[in-house]
């Protein structure tokens, strides 16, 4: 099986960083030992990495393995054998288009952000496919906070790849008993989960901010799921991709932690606070915000409906306030369940 000597990490956020850790430990008994290069934009992380091993600015309070190292060269993260892209979705266009003179044809590219790009709907494997087109694509994505995966906490994470001996390869080159990757062919799939369940988050946010309790937000989580699988199977995932990690685990967990920076996002909503308040006082990214609206005109292009979806663009893009957007989910017409 191919081993990867060196791995590249694109983006020094909390996943990035976490990911950063879990390549280091899962190539820790490789010889030659692995290298892992973690790019970050912002010379203070890359400071922080090298000298405290600890990101401060995006994950503070853990402490990384040393092997992990940091730099602001795109070119040094670039030579490595196998890339994570871990930016946010609205930037991994302008970023691939950054690596598009230095990566070598065919070096896998595991893209492990959550979301659809606005303006052009295009899922980030479409994105990828036009920015970087040398790129070998896979999908990593699924029920994981970074905190938890950084600290060594017990994850399972679906790993989309075309090409069954590659993804496999990356299973085991990531793959360590505590982060734990099921290799799926299904990239669609397994990008659709992760990009809408955020935007599915903000809105059980809303539901708990606004004390409406463990029913509203179960209902809210399950037709939530109905979305996400009719948007899917209409791009051609597969059923099995959307109910396994990607989707409903990415979903259930999503719904369900304060952790996540969009379902508290959500909660802020719901407490009464304005988004531009919220936004102001926090420096990490809240992928529903910016994918809320360019899901709902992908399901419209494909006429799908997706009620949930609509209430939260419509709260992110000003167009309904909280009030207005629940009162309109409550009174849709009574409807057969499936
Ligand atoms: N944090 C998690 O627990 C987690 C888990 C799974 C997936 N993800 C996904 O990973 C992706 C990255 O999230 P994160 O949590 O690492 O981010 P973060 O919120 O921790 O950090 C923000 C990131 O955005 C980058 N950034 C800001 N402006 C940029 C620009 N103009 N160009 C390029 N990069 C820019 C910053 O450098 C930083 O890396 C998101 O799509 C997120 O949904 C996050
Ligand atoms: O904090 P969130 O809402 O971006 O969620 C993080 C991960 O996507 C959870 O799987």
């Amino acid at each position: 099986m191919k081993e990867f000597e060196h791995i590249g990490v694109i983006g020094g956020g909390a996943w990035g960083t976490a990911l950063a850790q879990v390549a280091a430990r899962a190539g820790r008994d490789q010889t030659p030992a692995r290298k892992v290069t973690l790019w970050a934009r912002e010379a203070e992380v890359v400071d922080t990495i090298n000298t405290r091993h600890e990101n401060a600015r995006f994950l503070p309070g853990i402490a990384l393995d040393e092997s992990v190292r940091a730099t602001s060269s795109v070119e040094e993260a670039a030579s490595a054998d196998a890339l994570l892209m871990v930016t946010p979705a609205q930037h991994m266009r302008s970023v691939c288009a950054g690596l598009k003179p230095l990566l070598k044809p065919g070096t896998p590219v595991l893209l492990c952000a959550k979301g659809v790009e606005q303006g052009t709907l295009k899922l980030l494997t479409e994105v990828l496919a036009e920015a970087l087109p040398q790129a070998l694509p896979a999908v990593l994505s699924g029920p994981s906070f970074a905190a938890e995966v950084a600290r060594g906490l017990p994850t399972a994470i679906t790993l989309a790849c075309a090409d069954e001996e590659i993804g496999k390869a990356l299973v085991h080159a990531i793959g360590l008993p505590t982060f734990r990757p099921y290799y799926a062919s299904d990239l669609i799939g397994a990008e659709i989960g992760g990009a809408v369940k955020n935007v599915l988050a903000i809105a059980c946010g809303i539901v708990e901010g606004k004390g409406f309790g463990a029913s509203a937000r179960a209902a809210l989580t399950t037709r939530g799921f109905a979305e996400m699988t009719r948007l899917g199977l209409s791009l051609g995932a597969r059923p099995e991709t959307l109910a396994g990690l990607s989707g409903l685990g990415d979903l259930i967990l999503t719904c369900n932690s304060p952790q996540s920076r969009n379902m508290s996002l959500g909660m802020a909503l719901g407490q009464g606070k304005t988004l531009e308040e919220i936004l102001g006082s926090r420096h990490s990214v809240s992928e529903g915000v910016f994918s809320a609206t360019a899901v709902v005109e992908l399901a419209a292009k494909h006429g799908i409906e997706m009620p949930i979806s609509e209430a939260v663009a419509g709260i992110v893009t000003g167009r309904l306030n909280v009030d207005e957007a629940i009162l309109a989910l409550l009174t849709r017409p009574f409807k057969n369940e499936s």
